[in-house]
């Protein structure tokens, strides 16, 4: 049986995911950061996110609304952001997420309007 309710909210989620993913080309933020490989990861970043992670949260029917999907969205740029030095590559790439995600997030949110 399908495990997971498939409702155009939740299909909707999984499409804007998919296109955020897209623009993770070294998929940076597709799995939470090693707290192994990055010891004190955690130390700094209180509320870790990546995309596995709202993968599980959609799935889970775990977003009421559009804004709190951004919220997880905006937490794994902010926390990239936080943790790197701005002269690197992950931060870098989280500027660039930011802005090909901004992109798509407004369209998404004509869309969730759209179907109510
Ligand atoms: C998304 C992010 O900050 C990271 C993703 N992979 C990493 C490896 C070392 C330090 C930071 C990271």
């Amino acid at each position: 049986a399908l495990e997971v309710q498939l409702t155009p909210f939740n299909i909707l989620l999984r499409a804007v995911l998919s296109q955020l993913q897209e623009k993770d080309q070294y998929s940076i933020f597709a799995q939470p950061v090693s707290a192994k490989e990055v010891p004190d990861y955690l130390d700094h970043i209180k509320d870790p996110m990546d995309f596995s992670s709202m993968r599980k949260r959609i799935d889970a029917h775990d977003y009421r609304s559009l804004e709190e999907f951004e919220a997880d969205f905006d937490l794994i740029i902010f926390n990239c952001m936080k943790y790197n030095a701005k002269d690197t590559f992950f931060y870098r790439a989280a500027q660039r997420m930011q802005d090909h995600g901004g992109a798509i997030l407004r369209r998404a949110r004509r869309e969730a309007d759209r179907i109510g």
